[in-house]
């Protein structure tokens, strides 16, 4: 990957505190691996930005590279990538994904 790609990426990924490369939106999700992490987050109650990554193949592509993760959805956290539908899912169930939260200061709407 170029260096202006990766940078423009990049620029994505730091775009938001959470932010969830998905398939669909998360009113309408289009894989069921991206609603289960949709459900994930909307069950903790924080604020995320989306990106449909049908509707772009430059990120679709792109962002396997930049993330060395092959598929969809892929989750980051403050720039940091997380992973996608399974390990999003096991961090919640083990409190992991709570304390990452906690760790990066990121509460629930309205808390
Ligand atoms: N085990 C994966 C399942 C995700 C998955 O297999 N996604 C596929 C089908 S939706 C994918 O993104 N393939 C690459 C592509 O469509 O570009 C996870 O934990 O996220």
């Amino acid at each position: 990957m170029s260096e202006k790609t990766s940078e423009r990426i990049k620029a994505i990924v730091e775009g938001a505190d959470i932010i969830l490369f998905m398939k669909g939106v998360p009113a309408a999700p289009q894989c069921g691996f991206s609603a289960a992490v949709v459900k994930v987050l909307d069950g903790f109650g924080v604020t995320y930005d989306s990106v449909n990554v049908l509707a772009d193949p430059f990120i679709r592509e792109g962002l396997k590279e930049y993330s060395n993760w092959p598929t969809f959805p892929q989750l980051y956290v403050k720039g940091e990538f997380v992973g996608g539908c399974d390990i999003v899912r096991e961090m919640a169930a083990s409190g992991e994904f709570a304390k990452l939260l906690a760790d990066n200061g990121i509460e629930k709407v309205g808390a």
